[in-house]
């Protein structure tokens, strides 16, 4: 893609988030975890672009499926990931077909993060693809109900519809806004790939850790539930771990891969980012209170 071409297009922001805690207090019968977790937006991510398309799709689409179905299709499919199962167009066609629309588009995706994170790329994704499509389509949903929808795609993306730095319980979908102290922080993902499904079947997860009291949150009293099993499976994340600890108070988020360290001034956090090794991944974000999707929708009202 050239330059004019990617000036030319409507990019809508798809945040990072970490999580500054992470808690298992039980599981459900359905095998999904009880949480309590401190979700943090960050002011760094991936970007969509959507090209609404009015018409039903054309003869030689293969995206065509039955009578007039509208095109719903990636500009370039993600690598690794076939249209099907991407979560941009499985946000984008269940909007569709919840709200009848019979308009289509073809997304364009800037990936910036790293896939399979725990920084929630997919479920920031598919977020950004409700909120926004429900603008470009007016479908008119309200934020309840295109939280409710994208539940149905991850425990994590309800939290991106709302877009606000929040304190979440249940499979994470109970939501409390808690505005915290905009720090910067140091993101790292070592080149290992973790599955969340098998973090959370381990026998070896501890699954029991009491309810804490939001009002009483405070960072150094949590830790992430997820760590220490992580810690032990892949030495590339305890080395990690055990490099920037050095440097500031650093966590894993979610079920890993990626870490972070907390600073509150930005030139340090680049500072220790230029020392890392090359074979660890990184960026310097600044967490924030309000998702910049939020802002962007705010612009197209
Ligand atoms: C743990 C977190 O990373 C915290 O941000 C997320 O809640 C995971 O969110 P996600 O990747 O969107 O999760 P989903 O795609 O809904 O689920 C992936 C897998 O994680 C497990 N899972 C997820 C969320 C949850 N509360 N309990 C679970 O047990 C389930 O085994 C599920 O099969
Ligand atoms: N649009 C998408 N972007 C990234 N991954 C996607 C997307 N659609 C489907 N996936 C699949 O989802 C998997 C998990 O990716 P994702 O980046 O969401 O994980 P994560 O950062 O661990 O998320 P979370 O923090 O929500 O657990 C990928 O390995 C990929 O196969």
């Amino acid at each position: 893609m050239n330059s004019s071409e990617t000036k030319q297009k409507d990019w809508w922001p798809s945040p990072a988030k970490l999580n500054l805690f992470l808690h298992i207090l039980g599981r459900y019968d359905n095998g999904y975890h009880q949480l309590q977790s401190l979700f943090q937006m960050l002011d760094y991510g991936d970007e969509l672009a959507f090209d609404v398309t009015c018409s039903a799709a054309s003869d030689t689409d293969k995206e065509r499926t039955e009578g007039n179905a509208p095109t719903i299709r990636m500009d370039i499919p993600l690598k690794g990931v076939p249209d099907d199962d991407n979560l941009i167009i499985k946000a984008a066609r269940l909007l569709a077909q919840k709200t009848q629309c019979n308009k289509g588009a073809v997304i364009s995706l800037n990936k910036r993060l790293p896939m399979g994170g725990g920084i929630g790329g997919g479920s920031s994704n598919a977020a950004t693809t409700l909120v926004a499509l429900n603008h470009l389509w007016q479908t008119g949903l309200s934020e309840d109900e295109l939280s409710a929808l994208g539940l149905t795609l991850g425990a994590d993306v309800p939290i991106f519809v709302r877009g606000l730095t929040a304190f979440a319980a249940g499979v994470g979908e109970d939501i409390t806004p808690a505005p915290q102290q905009e720090h910067y922080f140091l993101v790292a993902t070592p080149n290992v790939h973790i599955s969340t499904a098998d973090v959370f079947t381990s026998p070896d997860l501890p699954r029991n850790t009491p309810a804490i009291r939001w009002e009483d949150y405070e960072f150094e009293k949590t830790r992430n539930d997820c760590q220490q099993l992580v810690v032990n499976r892949y030495p590339e994340v305890a080395k990690l771990l055990q490099w920037l600890v050095h440097y500031a108070p650093s966590r894993m988020t979610g079920t890993g891969a990626s870490v972070f360290a907390t600073f509150s001034d930005y030139t340090l956090a680049e500072q220790v980012r230029a020392k890392m090794p090359d074979t660890w991944q990184s960026f310097v974000a600044k967490g924030v209170n309000r998702s910049p999707l939020l802002d962007k929708l705010e612009q197209q009202r």
